[in-house]
C-alpha cells in the first residue's frame, strides 16, 4: 500500500505503508542506534514524534515483550529505509509490522531515509505527517503546517502512570552480568514523567526496592513514601512547559538525595533556576560521544532529547559534570555541596552501550 511522508517545508517521500494504516502528524526526529528499534518504539519520551532509524534494515530480530519500555508503542509513527521481511530469533514472538498493526501506529519503508535525515540536520528537526489515507501533496504539506510542534507543550501529562506502584523486576539471569543484582537496602521514589522501564530494572538491580509515583505528584506525596532517595525520570516534550514538576523538584532538593535522567535533568536545572533551549535537531542514538568532566573518560551513551539545559544559566553551586563531545552541549550537573546529580543521556542505555551504568552505583552509595 501506498504511503506518503511530508514535512511542513514541502518536501514529500513517497514509499509503502507498514504497520496500521491511516494518518499521523508528529516532529519528525532520526535516531542513530543500529538495534533497539522496540525500545526506541516504546519510549515514553517520543510522544508525538515521528522517528526515522538511520540503520537501513530494520525489523531483523522481531519483538518480544521481554524488550517492552512501557505497556505500548509510543511513537507517533515510524519510518525505516527496509523493513525485513523475515525476522529471525528465539526470543521474538511477533514481527514488527504485527507490532505495529497491533499497536494501531502507521509505518513506512521503502523512502531515501539518508536524504530526509540530512534534510532534518540541515533545517533541523521539522513537523510532519504520514499517511496512507490522504496522498494529495499540497493537502498532506498544509496539515504538516498545522501541528503545533514540541516547543511549549506539557506532553508529560498524557503518559503519567494513573496511580503509585511498586516495581519488583530486576534484568533477570539474561543480563544480570551488566549489573550484578544486590538484595534491597535503599528505599527510591521514582517520580514518572513517562519512565522508561529499564531505568527501573537498573534501580532495582543495584539493591533498592522502588516505589514509582505519577509526575503530577507534589513533594509532600512523594516524601510522605519516606524515600532514602528520589529519581527523576526521562519523559516527552518542553521541559520547561511542565511547570507543576518543576515546583516539585524546586521543594524536594535539599530534602533527600536526588538523581535525575533526561527530562529529570532538565527540570533539576529548571528548579535550580537554569535555563533550557530547544536542540536543532536533538541527540538520538546509541553513539553519543560524553566526556565525565569529573575523571576525563569518555563514555558513549545512548540518548534522546531535542531540548537541552543551557550551562551559562547555571547558579555557581551547580557544575557541569558532562559534556557531549559531538556539540559540546551539557550532559550532567551536580550540586556542589548537597547529595543531587542528574545526566542528560540514558545510563540505562535500551538499547545501547553499559559504559554509564556506574551512575545507579553513585545514587546507591550517595543514598548511605
Ligand atoms: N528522553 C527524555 O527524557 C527527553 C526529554 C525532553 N522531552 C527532550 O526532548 O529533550
Amino acid at each position: 500500500m501506498q504511503a506518503k511522508l511530508a514535512l511542513a517545508d514541502g518536501t514529500v517521500f513517497t514509499g509503502r505503508g507498514f504497520g496500521a494504516t491511516g494518518e499521523t502528524t508528529g516532529e519528525v526526529v532520526f535516531n542513530t542506534s543500529m538495534t533497539g528499534y522496540q525500545e526506541v518504539l516504546t519510549d515514553p519520551s517520543y510522544t508525538g514524534q515521528i522517528v526515522t532509524m538511520t540503520y537501513p534494515l530494520i525489523g531483523n530480530y522481531g519483538t518480544t515483550p521481554d524488550d517492552q519500555e512501557s505497556t505500548r508503542v509510543q511513537v507517533a509513527g515510524f519510518i525505516v529505509r527496509e523493513l525485513t521481511r523475515v525476522p529471525s530469533n528465539f526470543r521474538s514472538n511477533n514481527s514488527l509490522d504485527g507490532f505495529l498493526k497491533a499497536s494501531n501506529v502507521v509505518g513506512i519503508e521503502g523512502i531515501d531515509t539518508r536524504a530526509l535525515v540530512r534534510r532534518l540536520r540541515v533545517r533541523g528537526s521539522m513537523n510532519g505527517i504520514l499517511s496512507t489515507a490522504d496522498l494529495d501533496d499540497a493537502s498532506l504539506v498544509k496539515k504538516a503546517r498545522e501541528f503545533p510542534g514540541m516547543e511549549g507543550r506539557d506532553l508529560v501529562s498524557e503518559v503519567v502512570p494513573k496511580q503509585a506502584f511498586k516495581w519488583q523486576n530486576g534484568f533477570g539471569e539474561f543480563a544480570d552480568h551488566v549489573i550484578p543484582s544486590r538484595p534491597a537496602t535503599k528505599r527510591v521514589v521514582a517520580i514518572d514523567y513517562g519512565m522508561k522501564w529499564n531505568i527501573l530494572r537498573c534501580l532495582t538491580q543495584v539493591g533498592c526496592e522502588v516505589t514509582v509515583v505519577p509526575g503530577t505528584a507534589t513533594a509532600d506525596e512523594v516524601l510522605s513514601h519516606n524515600p532514602d532517595g528520589i529519581f527523576l525520570s526521562n519523559g516527552p516534550g518542553d521541559p520547561a512547559a511542565v511547570g507543576y514538576a518543576i515546583d516539585t523538584v524546586k521543594n524536594l532538593i535539599g530534602k533527600k538525595p536526588i538523581f535525575g535522567i533526561c527530562l529529570g535533568h532538565q527540570l533539576l536545572g529548571l528548579a535550580f533556576g537554569a535555563k533550557t533551549f530547544k536542540l536543532k535537531f536533538g541527540h538520538r542514538g546509541a553513539n553519543q560521544p560524553v566526556r565525565n568532566e569529573l575523571t576525563k573518560q569518555i563514555e558513549i551513551t545512548t540518548q534522546n532529547h531535542g531540548f537541552s539545559v543551557d550551562p551559562s544559566t547555571l547558579p555557581s553551586n551547580v557544575v557541569p559534570t558532562h559534556i557531549n563531545l559531538n556539540d559540546n552541549t551539557l550532559e550532567g550537573l551536580k550540586h556542589t555541596s548537597l547529595p543531587v546529580f542528574s545526566v542528560q543521556y540514558h545510563p540505562e542505555a535500551a538499547a545501547g552501550p553499559h559504559d554509564s551504568s556506574y551512575l545507579f552505583e553513585d545514587f546507591r552509595k550517595m543514598m548511605g
